[in-house]
Formats: C-alpha cells, structure tokens, sequence
C-alpha cells in the first residue's frame, strides 16, 4: 500500500469548465418555470434556491481540490522537499490558498443575495438579484484561472512521480553523469532505465525493487550531480541532492575510473568530498566502475592515491562493471548487507533500542542434580505400543476390536480376503452360523436377514388373485341391473337420435358450411324428418328459418371475399328479394343485415340515406369525444412569458 495517492487526484478544471459545469448544472438542478402571478414567497424561494445551489457546487468542487492536493508540511521530508524542487514551494502554496480564499468568497456571495432576496418585491427583482450573484461569483472564479492551470499542471507531474516510500530501506546510485547509474540499476533490477554514451540521460528519479534476503529493497537512480556550488544547481541535480538528503539509505557512489565519462577521477574526488556532509549518518559505498575498460593496475599512481584518501572516507569499496555479472552481485550483496546492519544498529542506539531490550529478558537454568529425567510416555499408549488388551475386556469385545481391526486392514488393502476370513474363524458368537454371515452386524443375535419373511412373495400373489376376483363380480352384478326393457330401449335410441338431429340444427346455426343439413339426412328424406321431429313436439319452423338466414349470412361473406366473379349470382338473389335499391347500394349492405321495420318507417331511399348519414355523423363525434375523459391529462403547450417576452434585441421587442 503506497503512503502517498498522488496519482488519484482528481483533474483539476480550468476556470472556463468549471464556470460552465456549476453553471449549467445550476440550470439543470433548479426549476426553470416561474411566474409573476405566484406569490413573492415562492418566487424568491425560486431564486434563492438557485443562487444557494450556485454557491453550494462552486464550494465543493474548491473543496474537492484543496482536500486533494497534499499539504507541504504534512508530507515527509523527501517529498516536501521534491515538491520544493519541482513546482516552488511558495507558489504552490499560493495557489492552494488563493482557491480558499475563492471558496470563502463565493460562499459569502451566496449568503449576501440570499439576504436581498428575502426583500425583494417583484419577480423582476429577484431575477436581477440572483443574476447579479451567479455573476460575482463567476467573476471570483474568473480571476482564480492562473492558480487553476497551475494546479493541474501541478497534478499531472505529480501522477508521473515514481512512487518512492520514503521510510523502507533503500540503495541511491549517486555520481557524475554518464559514469554508469542507471546501467548498474539496470543489471541489479528490473527498472529499464534509459542509457546512452552522454551526460544527464536521466533527468529525474527512478525506482527499482531487487530481493535481498527474502526481503525487497528499493533502488533509486538518480540524476547525475555537477561539482559546483548547491545554489547553482538545476533542478534535475537538486532531486538527486533531496533523495540523498532525506531518505534512509545506502549511498552508492559511482566513479568512473576509466575517464570515458569525459570527467577526471579529481573532478569525481572532489564532488564526492564535498557531498560527504550531505549523507554523513549514512553508510557510503564507493563503487571504481567501468573496471573492464581500465582495471585498477592500469591506473596512474596519483590517481591511485586520490582513490585512497577518499576510500578512507567511504565505509566500504568496490570494483565494479555492469558487464561481469559476479563484480555486480557481489556489489549488490555487500550495500544491502552494511545497509541491514546500519539499520539494525540505528534501531538498538538510543531511547527506542532501550526500550525494546527492557521487553526482552532470556533464562538460562542451572542444574538442581544429577538424576537422569527422561520423557515418560502414558501408561494408555504403552499398552498400545505393546499390544496389550486389558483383563477386564469380555471376550467379545476383545474380537470386536480385532475385527474391526482387521476390517480396516482389509480395507486398506493391507491383509488378502482369505486372510481376512480366516480372522474370522476366530470370532466368539452364539450361533457359529452367524461367522460367515453376508452382513455380519449383529443386534440383539439377529443380523438383517433374520427380519424377510421367506413367504413373502407367495402372499403377495395369493392376494392379488382375490382382488382380481372380487373385481369380476361386482362388474357382472352390475351389468345385470342396468338391463332394458323393450319398450324403454326403443325411447332411449330415438332420444338419442333427435338429440343428434338437434346438434345438426345448431351446427347449421353456425354457419358452418361443411356441417350444412342436406335434404336427405342418415337415409330419410327431409319432410319425413320434419314430421318426425313434430311428431316429437319440435318446433321445426323457426329451425328451418334460422338455417336459411345462416346460410345468406355465409354466401354474402363469401361474396364480399370474391366479388368480381360472383356478382350475377348476387344480382340474381338481389331481384328475387324485389328490394329496388341500385346495384352499387345493394353491394354495399349486402354485408348487413336489414334492421327490423326499417322498411315499413321509411319507405323512401332518400329518407333512408339521410337517416343512415345522420346516424353515423351522430357515432363519429361520440367517438371523437370518447378519446378524452374528463380524467385524461391534458397538456396545454405553455409559453413562460418571462423568457418570450422580455427585451431581447433592440428591434420589436424591446418594449418591455
Ligand atoms: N564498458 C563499460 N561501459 C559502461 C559500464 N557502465 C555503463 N557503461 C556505459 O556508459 C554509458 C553511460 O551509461 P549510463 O548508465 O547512461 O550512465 P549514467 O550515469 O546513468 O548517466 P546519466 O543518466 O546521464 O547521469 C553508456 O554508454 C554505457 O554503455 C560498464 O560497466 N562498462
Ligand atoms: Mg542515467
């Protein structure tokens, strides 16, 4: 878990966006419709609801920033003083504290106009008021742009930070540019830095993670460092200069002994004497890199003296090159070994270390006598051991046992079944035909078995027989009763057979042109089955009529499906029914039936046509009335005058 978030900060708008995000949220959040005729209470509460929200989002979103932003004088040292190095301490203060003051301002805006409001008298008024509001704070905003596009300039540099925890123990390669920093981070990790064969390469930190004794260490590249005066120094040096400063560390300081970095070993000498103060509680490596190009017997006596006198100053010295993997290794094992020991020293020194050695306390006991005192198991698992059962065990008990077992053994497959049987010759039972029983589970002297019936299946039998029989003659006795006579059979069979003749009529009915009653019915002619049916006291008149409409209604309706091919067959039932309407006329209604007396009312067809027009203007405006009820909710297109209304340009409507 990192100590510091800065890369979940949120964006930081410029002035224009977030003019434009509370603004037209404002817009969007408020009601938008208000009218001079509501009463004033309610028309300023209209606008102070819109000034109050205004200042409300304007608030928060400041807020949002100045909570996120992190505070110089909480952070650690190393990061307030990168921050120091990279954006300038008093300016990013600045900024911070100009976007408070704004926030304490819009607020105050808010409060002020929402106190005009409660007194103003028009809706006019009020709409001036709460423009003069969003404006002055608008305005407050306006001037906070610089602070704004700082911030998040400010932002972006700080989400690209490599995320250093500036307590964890950790290796910082320091130096001249171009010695071999970042190579020598590349081989130890993962990192991947960037190298070439010119100076300042890496312009600003690096991390990188390696393992050393289970434990993860932290590698820090840094910028290469110039010999000249600290307030001369640039901003890539100062961040070297703040990581050596502030974190807890082993410095490993790199010296090209080769030259190829286009500075002398007294240049590289005499930058590292006068860094020396800046990490003097820290252990210091001073690493002769580049041994592959010029080996230490190469080098000239001088220059051999200089790395003497400042080898004395270092706690420990190593050759190195990134190009002989054991130089490195060996490199990397004795930093992070002096660095542990470093740390564990620092934390037994003082008050803390006191403190912790106060908690511990180690006994050592001396010896009361000679006597031997070995381990003494119990006496339960002795037994055990030896395979002994106890005497007051009952001799079944003592079989149960082994057979369970033996069981177990078997299972495991450890003992043949054979075996296994054989154990059980051994077994003490009652009954000695219970040894090789299937289920040898005994309860009570009785296993399973002991409990089916053998005759089972035979009585089961025997009484399914019987209930086939019971059920013979209880059929029989039955059939007898429900026997006729004579004269009833012969009722019974012509019931039936007019109910069918009934169901005949009411299909006919239906119009259904398959099921139509044919003048010779079951080998009868019609008239006989009509006299039939009277003779039964059957209505057959209104039977026949029925059948005839039917069966107009169902010529007409194929009619109107195929009309071009049967209109002379229509005309021709048109003539026999001597209605003397025209053909067009006829066509139309056809579908229709002719309503009852309307014949005999209106005998005329023009009284009949206008009766009809009359009718159907009638059922029109019914319907058009039907589509809304007095429930139905009506939406009456509504123009806010006090937005169509008002001076707009300075042609026509500026009368207002
Ligand atoms: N022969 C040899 N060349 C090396 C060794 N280490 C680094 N170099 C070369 O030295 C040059 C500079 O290496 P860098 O790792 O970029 O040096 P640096 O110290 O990070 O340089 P800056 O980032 O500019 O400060 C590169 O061309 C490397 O190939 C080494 O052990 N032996
Ligand atoms: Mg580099």
């Amino acid at each position: 878990m990192p100590l510091y978030t800065f890369k979940k900060i949120t964006p930081v708008p410029t002035s224009n966006e977030l003019q434009d995000i509370v603004l037209s949220g404002t817009n969007k959040h408020t009601p938008t419709v208000v009218h001079k005729q509501y009463a004033i209470h309610r028309i300023r509460a209209f606008y102070m609801r819109k000034v109050k929200y205004c200042s409300q989002s304007y608030h928060d979103k400041l807020a949002l920033i100045l909570e996120e932003f992190p505070l110089l004088d909480d952070l650690h040292p190393f990061y307030g003083d990168l921050l120091n190095v990279l954006y300038d301490r008093d300016h990013y203060k600045l900024a911070l504290a100009q976007l408070s003051i704004a926030k304490k301002l819009v607020d105050s805006i808010g409060t002020e106009y929402c106190k005009y409001l409660k007194y103003a008298d028009s809706l006019y008024r009020c709409k001036q008021l709460k423009r003069a509001a969003l404006g002055r704070m608008t305005s407050v905003i306006k001037q906070q742009s610089a602070s704004l596009a700082y911030l998040e300039q400010v932002r972006q540099h700080l989400g690209r930070l490599p995320s250093i925890d500036p307590v964890s123990k950790s290796l910082i390669l320091a130096g001249f540019p171009n010695v071999g920093k970042s190579s020598l981070m590349n081989v130890i990790t993962n990192a991947n830095v960037d190298t070439q064969p010119y100076p300042f390469t890496t312009k600003s930190l690096f991390i990188g993670h390696t393992d050393f004794n289970y434990t993860q260490w932290q590698v820090i590249d840094t910028p290469g460092i110039l010999d000249h005066p600290l307030e001369e120094r640039n901003v890539i040096e100062m961040q070297s200069i703040t990581a050596l400063a502030h974190l807890p560390s082993c410095v490993l300081y790199l010296m090209d002994v080769s030259g190829s970095c286009g500075y002398t070993i007294q240049q590289q000498a005499q930058l590292f004497k006068t860094m020396r103060p800046l990490f003097s509680q820290k252990p210091v490596v001073l690493v002769l890199n580049k041994i592959d190009i010029c080996p230490m017997n190469q080098l000239e006596e001088e220059e051999r003296k200089i790395i003497e006198e400042i080898k004395g100053m270092s706690t420990l010295c190593c050759e190195c090159s990134c190009y002989k993997p054991e130089l490195y290794g060996e490199l990397k094992t004795k930093a992070c070994g002096l660095l542990k020991e470093t740390v564990t020293q620092d934390r037994f020194s003082g008050k803390k270390g006191e403190l912790l050695l106060n908690k511990l306390r180690v006994t050592m006991p001396k010896k009361r006598d000679d006597i031997a005192r070995p381990a003494v198991a119990a006496p339960v698992i002795k037994e055990m051991e030896t395979d002994e059962i106890e005497p007051e065990m009952t001799q079944c008990q003592k079989e149960l046992i082994k057979y369970q077992h033996d069981f177990e053994a078997y299972e495991r497959g450890e003992i043949p079944w054979s075996e296994y049987m054989k154990e059980r010759e051994k077994y003490i039972l009652d009954n000695d035909e219970w040894r090789y029983d299937v289920i040898p589970e005994i309860v009570d002297g009785m296993n399973i078995a002991d409990y089916v019936d053998p005759d089972i299946e035979k009585k089961l039998e025997e009484l399914e027989k019987e209930e086939q029989e019971q059920l013979l003659t209880a059929t029989m006795e039955f059939d007898d009763s429900m026997k006729l006579s004579e004269e009833d059979q012969k009722l019974y069979e012509e019931i039936v057979e007019a109910q069918g003749v009934l169901k005949a009529v009411s299909k006919a009915k239906k119009g259904n042109e398959n099921n139509r009653i044919e003048n010779m019915t079951r080998g009868r002619s019609r008239n006989e089955l009509q006299e039939h049916l009277e003779d039964l006291g059957i209505d057959t008149e209104t039977a026949h009529q029925t059948s005839k409409l039917a069966k107009s209604k169902s010529r007409s309706r194929t009619k109107s499906v195929k009309r071009g091919r049967d209109i002379p067959f229509m005309e021709e039932e048109e003539t026999n029914d001597k209605r003397g309407r025209s053909n067009s006329r006829k066509r139309s209604r056809s579908n229709s039936l002719i309503r009852k007396g309307e014949e005999h009312s209106m005998p005329r067809q023009e009284m009949r046509d206008k009766a009809e027009r009359l009718r159907r203007k009638a059922i029109d405006a019914l319907h058009r009335q039907s589509r809304t009820g007095e429930s139905d909710r009506k939406h009456d297109i509504e123009r806010p005058k006090w937005l169509l209304a008002g001076k707009r340009t300075a042609g026509t409507h500026d009368w207002r």
